[in-house]
């Protein structure tokens, strides 16, 4: 007869069954548990295993008892989803229907040629559309919802594998443009009355056109205030909600069939993707975000090195947002950025400055500054730009990270260890030193992978060099692949060792790093000698913050 044991909370039985322990009856008297954040603890165990079997059937009938219980609520939620879903469900069943198709023929053509090359069916091809690769291009195609969860997936390295969120650092938001005509009507109707009355000019033509929003530069009437109208894609709310109730089904019915995913909370985890993707077609909520972000530029006396755009409130609402024109160019762009100032190294601490201090000073911090959100204005200010997505962080999470940050320029993993410690909610004892040695192992290896890398590199650039005439674009921008997945790699290696560690992280911590990992790029480009994270120019540590406002 197979054996039976118990340990943290999981009855193993035979055939490789895992019972997550939620209750226990010893007879009429039920086992007691505590539930902690590493899941549930038990405080008894049973070496007998005859007992232990009986137990394990009790346990059996138990779970089967508890999934009867559920059942009906479960139904229950599924019929009140789909009724709230409504005609639009099947709609976007369609629509997937036809991404799955189109990706579907994508993987089957690449895996036919590839089954008769002599080197085999490469890695990305084996898992199907399930592959990093694949499953980006299918979010990409389902459009708005799925984008938006690829880059939640992208910048929680502690919920995904670590394959995926490399692979959605690349899921890009590009959509085809809505008709002019369209966005007139939307305007017509949100801002109930005629767009002339209100808007001198409309460029037909988009700024820019995302799978949320469109943006299309315009004049104000009386003033003749240049701004932009950033205007809510018709029918995306649908959408939203017709994909993200489909998720909540799928994520209900998986915890209902392997309820130790209840542990990881993976129906909590949706819930929380709906409401931040939610907040992001409000447009009425960016605007606090901006008039926010003002706010703190006015009362830190930063106006004169960086801005927002100043919102237009009565021409706009929760669908169209009407700002300020900015003019200027992304961080990314150094040729434009050295015809606009003379020391772009200075522009960039401006930028790290303010962006620094807004993290405390601010109710809330910009977490999305890629290069298309953060410019080099024509008046020489940096200008932030989309409060879509923003962070807030608590002054002790801030706290362990500065610490975190001071350690990560000085290479002192013992207090580096401490303050991922201390960021980390644990209830276990952590063993600080061998965790200390571990973060020192993970610096170490991937310095020796930039060291092997630069040697390949190098031969790279020159072929490149040879072909190319505009060799400075090549060479960095060669080079700014490979930094970005370096540093992605350190960052996704240090959550790992963190894990094995029983940490876990708040979600503002990935997204602070990532927003220092697109510094980090704009370091590399427009001050390759500067230490963003030692340079005494650069305010990180809320100490020195008031004491020694340094901004250029
Ligand atoms: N105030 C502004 N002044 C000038 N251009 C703007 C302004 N706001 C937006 N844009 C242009 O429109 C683009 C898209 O705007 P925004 O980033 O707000 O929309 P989005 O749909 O959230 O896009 P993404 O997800 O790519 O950041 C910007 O990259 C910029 O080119």
């Amino acid at each position: 007869m197979s054996s039976v044991s118990v340990f943290r909370g999981f009855l193993h039985v035979p055939h490789q069954i895992q019972l997550p322990v939620t209750r226990i009856f010893i007879g009429s008297k039920k086992l007691d548990y505590r539930s902690n954040s590493n899941g549930l603890r038990l405080y008894a165990r049973y070496s007998d295993s005859q007992s232990a079997q009986t137990q394990a059937q009790d346990l059996f009938t138990s779970r089967l008892q508890d999934s009867i219980e559920n059942l009906p609520k479960l139904v229950e939620d599924i019929v009140q989803t789909s009724i709230n879903t409504g005609p639009r469900g099947a709609l976007r069943l369609a629509q997937g229907v036809q991404a799955v198709i189109g990706v579907g023929s994508e993987w089957l053509t690449e895996f036919s040629q590839s089954r008769n090359s002599p080197s085999g069916i490469p890695s990305q091809l084996q898992l199907g559309l399930v592959s990093p690769l694949y499953l980006r291009k299918l979010f990409e195609r389902l459009g708005a919802t799925y984008i938006k969860l690829g880059q939640f997936i992208a910048s929680a390295p502690t919920l995904f594998p670590p394959e995926y969120v490399q692979e959605f650092q690349y899921c890009f938001d590009k959509a085809p443009a809505v008709p002019f005509d369209e966005i007139k009507s939307i305007l017509r109707e949100e801002l109930a009355g005629p767009i002339d009355s209100i808007y001198e000019y409309i460029d037909p033509t988009p700024l820019a056109s995302a799978s949320i929003a469109q943006v299309h530069a315009a004049r104000l009437k009386g003033s003749q205030a240049d701004v932009v109208i950033k205007v809510l894609k018709p029918g995306i709310e649908d959408v939203l909600v017709a994909d993200l109730n489909f998720i909540y089904v799928v994520a209900r019915i998986v915890e209902f069939l392997n309820p130790e995913l209840s542990r990881a909370s993976l129906v909590a985890i949706v819930n929380d993707i709906r409401a931040s993707m939610l907040e992001e077609v409000d447009f009425k909520k960016e605007a606090a975000n901006i008039e926010a972000f003002r706010g703190y530029l006015e009362s830190m006396g930063l106006t004169r090195q960086a801005t927002a755009p100043r919102v237009y409130r009565e021409c706009s609402t929760k669908k169209v947002l009407t700002m300020e024109r900015l003019y200027g160019v992304p961080l990314t762009d150094l040729d434009s950025i050295s015809s606009l100032v003379s020391s772009p190294e200075t522009s960039l601490i401006t930028a790290l400055n303010v962006w620094f201090g807004s993290l405390l000073a601010c109710e809330s911090f910009h977490a999305d500054v890629h290069a298309g959100n953060l410019w080099l204005l024509r008046d020489g200010r940096i200008g932030f730009l989309d409060f879509g997505i923003v962070g807030r962080i608590s002054p002790k999470t801030w706290g362990a990270m500065e610490v975190f940050l001071g350690s990560l320029a000085t290479e002192e993993y013992d207090s580096m260890a401490s303050a991922l410690i201390e960021m980390g909610a644990t209830n276990t004892d952590v063993d600080s030193r061998a965790f200390a040695k571990d973060l020192e192992k993970i610096f170490s290896s991937i310095q020796a992978c930039i060291h092997m890398f630069w040697l390949d590199l190098d031969t790279e650039l020159v072929v490149a060099t040879a072909t190319r005439a505009s060799t400075n674009v090549t060479a960095v921008s060669a080079n700014l692949v490979v930094d970005e997945r370096q540093m992605n790699a350190l960052f996704l290696d240090l959550v790992r060792v963190s894990e094995s560690y029983g940490l876990k992280f708040p979600r503002e911590f990935a997204l602070l790093m990532k927003q220092l990992l697109y510094f980090d790029r704009y370091t590399r480009l427009l001050a390759p000698n500067m230490n963003m994270l030692q340079d005494q120019r650069i305010t990180i540590a809320s100490n020195r913050r008031t004491s020694n406002r340094n901004i250029y």
